[in-house]
């Protein structure tokens, strides 16, 4: 009889907790943070930092993108103790679904009770600009509708159900949240909401795909997240979820201009101050 593809192991999602937690020293994180592309400065915010590489942790991959440095920090921001990912591993590096969101089964067991993602994406509802935030506010997997679903195969009972419900992942109180503290930060005029789909990668869009899916809903588009999401809510973590709107899709055939992952890198640089103060000022309240 055939076995079901590689999945989850139990022993291996304790295993990267234990070793992480044989290194944490006294932090007790509840909250966990997700750096997007070049969004790795979010990790400057955290104080007191425990460092620890990918590569060294058990069952972890390494991060091969640029602008994901691939560590995880222990620490504090804004008085909260947290775990920080330097960066993410995404399906087009040639990871499993399963592998892209192993990480987060490993936060639930240290602890943490809440996820903040953030990404960098392309803005595809026009009325989106470059440097404006995004709260994510639901999402469309295309590759989780096409079977690429990380709770594929085997599911552990201990972290969630066989059949996890994700009409409500992202928390609404979160959301509220996350846009008080902006306004209170005066970034009223680049908050935005929307739906963000997810796409396999690593080529850009198509003029043709960019239009199905600005008919389908979307408002921006990136190749990450929605595997971390479905992990992290079937395991039970509140989620809330930003992007950044790093380029414009180009919908137009008669458009001169491209996109690259230069300029997404540039425009999180831009940004970074921005994203940082927020993310400090809503994990303070959290
Ligand atoms: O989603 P993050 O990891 O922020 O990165 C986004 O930017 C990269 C493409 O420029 C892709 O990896 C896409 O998903
Ligand atoms: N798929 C996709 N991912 C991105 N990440 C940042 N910008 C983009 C984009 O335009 N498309």
């Amino acid at each position: 009889m055939a076995s079901p593809a590689e999945t989850y192991s139990t022993e291996k999602v304790h295993e990267s907790a234990n070793f992480l937690k044989s290194k944490m020293g006294s932090v007790k994180p509840k909250i966990g943070v997700i750096c997007g592309s070049g969004l790795s400065g979010l990790g400057e915010l955290v104080e007191n930092k425990i460092i620890i590489k990918y590569t060294d942790i058990p069952s972890f991959v390494e991060s091969t993108v640029p602008g994901h440095k691939g560590q995880m920090l222990f620490g504090q921001i804004n008085g909260k103790d947290v775990v920080c990912m330097q960066g993410r591993f995404h399906p087009y590096e040639g990871y499993p679904a399963w592998v892209v969101g192993f990480p987060l089964r490993v936060m639930k067991l240290l602890g943490v009770d809440t996820v903040l993602a953030t990404n960098a994406a392309g803005g595809i509802n026009p009325d989106f600009k470059v440097g404006d935030f995004m709260v994510i506010k639901d999402h469309i997997s295309f590759p989780g509708l096409s079977g690429f679903n990380p709770l594929r195969g085997h599911n552990d009972e201990s972290f969630g159900p066989r059949f996890p419900a994700m009409n409500d992942s992202y928390d609404k109180k979160l959301r509220t949240l996350f846009k008080q503290c902006a306004s209170e930060l005066g970034l009223d005029n680049i908050m935005r909401e929307g739906v963000y789909c997810n796409v396999a990668g690593p080529s850009y869009e198509t003029i043709a795909e960019l239009r199905l899916l600005l008919k389908l809903g979307g408002d921006a588009v990136g190749m990450s997240t929605a595997q971390e999401v479905v992990t992290a809510r079937h395991c039970g973590l509140k989620v809330v979820a930003c992007s950044l709107i790093t380029n414009e899709c180009i919908l137009e055939y008669d458009s001169n201009k491209t996109v690259c992952h230069e300029e997404v890198l540039e425009t999180s640089k831009q940004r970074a101050q921005k994203m940082e103060s927020l993310v400090s000022k809503f994990i303070g309240k959290l």
